[in-house]
């Protein structure tokens, strides 16, 4: 691919036509900090780079123009770091108007002179950072809000290796769009970009399918002679997600037989967020128990997170998926390497890498923390209680197909339902049980609740004596081996999320009831 011209100075400076009325501050309800929606006088709000990219409501903040903005800043920051003439993968899931923001961001570094291999339909997120690590990029650009509500959208960046931009660089992305928007005229909008048809002329932009490629890379990794030969009943559930369609089509291919549901493009979602927990899991459950089938594999809305259902209805989360594939990975397949989880991950992950003498990391929240290990050393898996669970051997990148294709070879390999394996498996390790409650409080009774937690975290909770209070992000207080309360703020939506684990459903619930009576003591009330 050619080397990419710097980006015009003209092409900097270019005043739109439009110039935009001065607008009132509205509230990012991605970030609960206030964010003007457009351009004023006062100029741009800034833009932030939250968990996993920025989100922002369609329309609110997440417009053509603020897309623009981000776009021509990531052109200069490949330009100067030199990864600019590599290529940019753009990909978008089946959100509101992704496709047309899509092409802006394309356009945007075609007018930079940058390469771009643009998705020619929706495709899941994994299939975009498979583009980006199999063609040797410089980056990659999602357009999605993942699991968030249908209201918003959002921008994720994937650094070369395929994985979400690591912290360091969102942090240099974020200078650069300072600094360009302290630059341009009050007032002024970025410069659009080239015309795609130009682009294309001018051999700028590629379109492509993402989405084969992909499935071929996904093929390599699975026990395909396995599935065949377990002939599984399965429902797939996509959530009217990025990832329908693929899923299903591949496990028939593996002869699965295979009803998918939420598979038809919706950008409402059915008026649930496509977010793998049981609260939007009905449909899912109601299909299991009708279909008699043996399980539901469930993706989110840009497939980059696995969900599941057992043939009894019980929702499985991503806790007992992350340790059901960490014991798969090294008993079944005889893997090794290092153990990577998230701050609200199960302690039974903790406890297997123990058990099988694997070297264990635990990180902030964020899969970019994932990636920072998994860049220096072998990871065997690394995941996130959300359901993000990359694994070895692929890239250093969640897959919630690739994982759900994991799960139905479990399946296959025990002969058993996924529920059972739990069971053998808890029986094995000890009891876990978790829950989270995600908590909208005002931006105020956050910040006092955390000060709270910060300053004076309680001796006890729930009747269990707090034994370490660890700090990483948010607040966990730790009562023992398998015992443990957080709060934290989320970094993708405006709420507080309280995660519980403990030995039984009864002590999860205590402990949780006990944790939101102290939100309430703190901040006098829990939101909705
Ligand atoms: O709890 P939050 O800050 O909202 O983050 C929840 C999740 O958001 C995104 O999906 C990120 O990619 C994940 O790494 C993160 O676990």
């Amino acid at each position: 691919m050619s080397d990419a011209p710097k980006i015009p100075h003209e092409a900097q400076q270019t005043a739109h036509p439009h110039h935009p009325p001065r607008t009132e501050p509205a509230r990012d309800r991605a970030t609960g900090e206030g964010t003007p929606a457009g351009t004023g006088d006062a100029g741009p709000a800034p833009i932030r780079f939250g968990t996993d990219g920025w989100r922002a409501v369609i329309a609110e903040a997440f417009t053509f123009a603020n897309v623009r903005r981000v776009a021509w800043a990531l052109a200069e920051h490949l330009q100067a770091t030199g990864r600019a003439s590599q290529g940019v993968a753009v990909g978008y899931d089946c959100r509101f108007l992704s496709d047309r923001f899509a092409a802006t961001v394309a356009s945007v570094l075609a007018a930079a002179g940058i390469p771009v291999v643009l998705s020619r339909t929706a495709c899941p997120t994994p299939a975009l950072s498979w583009a980006v690590v199999s063609r040797k990029l410089g980056a990659g650009v999602m357009i999605t809000a993942s699991h968030n509500p249908p209201e918003y959208n959002g921008f994720k960046l994937k650094g070369w290796f395929g994985g979400p931009a690591l912290p360091d660089e969102t942090r240099q992305l974020e200078a650069v769009l300072a600094r360009q928007d302290a630059t341009r005229p009050p007032g002024q909008e970025p410069p659009r970009g080239m015309d795609l048809d130009e682009a294309r002329r001018r051999g700028r932009i590629e379109e492509a399918d993402l989405i084969a490629p992909y499935t071929e890379q996904l093929r390599r990794l699975v026990d395909w002679d396995r599935l065949r030969a377990a002939r599984l009943r399965l429902v797939v559930d996509p959530m009217h997600g990025a990832a329908r369609g693929v899923l299903a089509q591949m496990l028939r291919e593996a002869g699965a037989e295979v009803t998918e549901i939420r598979g038809d493009w919706n950008p409402g979602f059915g008026g649930l967020a496509p977010e793998p927990i049981a609260p939007n899991l009905g449909p899912a459950v109601e299909a299991v128990k009708s279909l008699g089938a043996q399980a539901v594999l469930v993706t989110d809305g840009d497939g980059d997170r696995v969900g599941a259902v057992d043939a009894t209805g019980e929702v499985l989360d991503a806790q007992r998926i992350f340790a059901l594939l960490l014991q798969h990975l090294v008993e079944v397949r005889g893997w090794t390497g290092s153990v990577v989880k998230t701050f609200a991950g199960t302690r039974m992950v903790d406890k297997l890498a123990a058990r099988y003498g694997l070297p264990f990391r635990e990180t902030p929240i964020g899969f970019k923390h994932v990636c920072e290990y998994a860049l220096k050393e072998d990871v065997l898996i690394g995941g996130e209680e959300s359901g993000g669970i990359g694994i070895k051997n692929h890239m250093p990148e969640r897959d919630g197909l690739l994982c759900n294709l994991l799960l139905a070879e479990i399946m296959a390999t025990r002969g058993c339902t996924l529920g059972q394996q739990v069971a053998t498996l808890m029986a094995e390790i000890g009891p876990h049980y978790f829950q989270r409650r995600d908590l909208h409080l005002t931006p105020d009774g956050k910040n006092r609740l955390l000060r709270h937690l910060e300053e004076d975290p309680p001796a006890r909770l729930a009747g269990w004596t707090v034994e370490k209070v660890d700090p990483l992000d948010g607040c966990k207080l730790i009562f023992g081996p398998s015992r443990w309360i957080l709060f934290r703020a989320s970094g993708t939506e405006p709420v507080v999320r309280v995660y519980a684990e403990a030995e039984s459903p009864a002590e999860v619930e205590t402990l949780l009831a006990d944790g939101l009576r102290l939100v309430e003591s703190v901040t006098g009330g829990t939101g909705r």
